[in-house]
Order: C-alpha cells, then sequence, then structure tokens
C-alpha cells in the first residue's frame, strides 16, 4: 500500500495555517454563522483552512459540514441538469425561485438544513468560480432563506467571477501566498514529526522552489525523503529533476553561499553543456536570479554585481565559462569584492 501523503496527515488546524493573518481572521468568526469568501492562489490551503475552521466551529464535523462538489450541479450545462433525473420536477422552472429551489434540493440530498451538533451548518462551495452565473443569483436566495442556520463557505482563486451580490453577503479572508519562511516552519514541523533527516538549505530550496504552494512544498518534502532518505539541498535538487532554470541557478547561488561549491559547480555545469548558456549570458541570469531572491540581502546582491564586471572582462579575455563563472561564486561567498583574493 502506498504510504499516506503528509498533506492529508498532516491537514492543518487553524493554529497551523502558515499566514498568521488568516489565523487570526478566521478564529474572530469562530462561532458565528458568518458567511466567508476565501479567496487566493492554487495550493495557499484555502480548502484546509475552511476545514480546520469547521473542525474548530462543529462538535460533530462529519455531521455539520457539507462540502458541496460544485463542479458536479453548478457547473453542469443546462442541458446535462436537464437529463438529470434528480431534477425532474424542477424543470418547469426557470425563474431564480425555481433554480434556488434546485439548490435546496441539492443540498437536502446530502444532508438536512438542520444542524447536528451545534446553532449552524456549514455548507462549503470549494473552487466557487466554476458556479453558472444563474446559480450564483439563485444562491443569493438560499443564502437569505438559511442565514440563521447556515454558513456558507466559498473558497475561489478567481474571485472576479463571483457576482457582486455573492461578494457583499462574505466576509472577505484573502489567503496570500505564505512566504517561503512560512512554508520552511511547516515543513520542520512535519520532518521532526515523522522523525526525517534534513538541513536548512534543503528546507529553503524546497520552500522557494514551490513559490508559495504549500501543496507542491510538502509534496516535494515528501518525494525527497522517500527517495533519497534525507532531505538536504542535493537530494531535493534530484528529486526536482527537471526543475527550471531560474531554480537551477537559484540553487548554484545557494551552494556557493554555503561553500557547497561541488554542487554549484555541477549546476552550472548543467546549465552550460545542457542548457545551452553561454557563459556572458549565464552571468546576466545569475545576476537576475540573484536580485529576485528574497535570501539575499541588497550587499550581497551589490557584491555579486561588483565582481560581475570583472567576471564579464574575463569571460572576455578567457576560454573556460565554468572556470570564470566559479571564479565569481567563490569570491562571492568568500565576501570578496575583488575577483582575486588581496594579498
Ligand atoms: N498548513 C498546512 N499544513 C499541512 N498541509 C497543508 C497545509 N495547508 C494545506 N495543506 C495541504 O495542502 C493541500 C493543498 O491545500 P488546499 O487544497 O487547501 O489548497 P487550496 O488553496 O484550496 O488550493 P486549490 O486552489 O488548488 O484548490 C491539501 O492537501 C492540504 O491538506
Amino acid at each position: 500500500m502506498d504510504a499516506p501523503l503528509w498533506i492529508d496527515t498532516y491537514a492543518p488546524e487553524l493554529a497551523d495555517l502558515p499566514q498568521p493573518e488568516v489565523r487570526d481572521r478566521l478564529q474572530r468568526t469562530v462561532g458565528e454563522p458568518m458567511n466567508l469568501l476565501l479567496q487566493g492562489p492554487p495550493g495557499v490551503g484555502k480548502t484546509a483552512a475552511a476545514r480546520a475552521l469547521a473542525r474548530a466551529v462543529h462538535e460533530d464535523p462529519d455531521a455539520d459540514l457539507i462540502e458541496l462538489n460544485v463542479a458536479d450541479f453548478f457547473g453542469r450545462s443546462k442541458k446535462e441538469i436537464k437529463n438529470d433525473p434528480r431534477f425532474e420536477g424542477f424543470l418547469a422552472g426557470k425563474s431564480r425561485m425555481a433554480k434556488a429551489d434546485m439548490i435546496n434540493h441539492v443540498l437536502t440530498e446530502s444532508a438536512s438544513h438542520a444542524p447536528v451538533s451545534g446553532a449552524f451548518k456549514t455548507i462549503l462551495l470549494d473552487n466557487a468560480e466554476a458556479i453558472r452565473e444563474d446559480f450564483q443569483q439563485a444562491l443569493r436566495r438560499v443564502m437569505e432563506q438559511h442565514h440563521r442556520t447556515t454558513q456558507f463557505v466559498f473558497t475561489t482563486r478567481q474571485p472576479t467571477k463571483l457576482i457582486a451580490p455573492i461578494h457583499s453577503r462574505c466576509f472577505p479572508v484573502p489567503m496570500r501566498t505564505p512566504t517561503t519562511d512560512e512554508i520552511i516552519a511547516r515543513l520542520e514541523t512535519i520532518c521532526d514529526a515523522e522523525d526525517i533527516a534534513y538541513d536548512t538549505d534543503g528546507l529553503e530550496f524546497v520552500a522557494s522552489a514551490a513559490d508559495g504552494n504549500l501543496r507542491e512544498a510538502i509534496l516535494t518534502a515528501q518525494t525527497t525523503a522517500e527517495q533519497e532518505g534525507e532531505l538536504t539541498m542535493q537530494t531535493a535538487y534530484e528529486t526536482l529533476g527537471d526543475i527550471g532554470d531560474d531554480e537551477a541557478i537559484a540553487a548554484a547561488l545557494t551552494a556557493a553561499r554555503a561553500g557547497e561549491f561541488s554542487d554549484a559547480r555541477g549546476t552550472l555545469d548543467d546549465l552550460l553543456s545542457d542548457g545551452g548558456y553561454d557563459g556572458k549570458t549565464l552571468l546576466t541570469e545569475l545576476l537576475r536570479v540573484a536580485r529576485s531572491q528574497s535570501a539575499l540581502d541588497s550587499d550581497e546582491i551589490a557584491r555579486l554585481h561588483k565582481l560581475a564586471g570583472a567576471a564579464d572582462h574575463e569571460l572576455s579575455e578567457g576560454l573556460d565559462d565554468k572556470l570564470h563563472l566559479m571564479h565569481l561564486l567563490t569570491a562571492w561567498a568568500d565576501g570578496r569584492t575583488e575577483l582575486r583574493a588581496m594579498a
């Protein structure tokens, strides 16, 4: 049997959400049947946050959280709905009221509106951008009908696809991408719980390659741990394999900075021989990627730029692109401002 996925095993409670402002905002709604709109990019934890909230709110979350498969109903074409025997009695009505009745029917198919363990139920409409506009209009009515006993939670990557009356009925919860440090903290907790050997560079590499997507970061960490036995920059690099050139260049910078020059040399070699870069182009790319790295402070970037002038000269004069770029990276990692060590 496949090992369980860490993203499932470590599905977060409210306290485990990486963004403190989201934790606070959701914590403040606990106990209130307030409608919510969780919006943000893929993999930042919108659905996970909605489920964590339901677990915090309901004594019996299995009974009082209803997750509706939005695509299965609201996103279907009129023809598909017409041919669905569940809606036979509703076909005559095209009005908003008839559609509201259909929505109520779908909701009560899953469970009754009456809460089981507390004062209200939570209905989660995940990926709500897929709800057709006519059903969004009809949902307004349903939300009003049940506002005392039902909390509607919408999640979406595309808030502009939801109509204004839905926005105005919901408390907005923007979910930004977690920072690299916030992802690192979560990865560290999970690796500790799994008793996996890791180092800081490995966590940082996985977290920054995921670009704010927690799902991706946790999956990469698990794959690396399972395939390689430990999570270091080198093992994560092996796992990510086909990573983009920007990530590879960032990895070379991180390796050099950590004094792991053979890793840095290996990456430069890949880029120069297989990636189709010449030395000067790779130098320009190194500077561009360095500027985008939040882990680097402005002094480090300024020093890299200063060294790049001399490296550019060496690249024009010399024969070995890799050698000159390694010169640059070792001088930079040493904290120097000259390519040659001063006597
Ligand atoms: N803080 C966390 N700790 C551990 N796992 C998490 C955390 N947040 C999310 N996850 C896991 O990561 C996966 C992705 O999260 P989720 O589905 O909530 O993201 P999403 O923002 O809704 O993404 P999408 O827009 O792609 O639907 C889930 O399996 C979830 O359990």
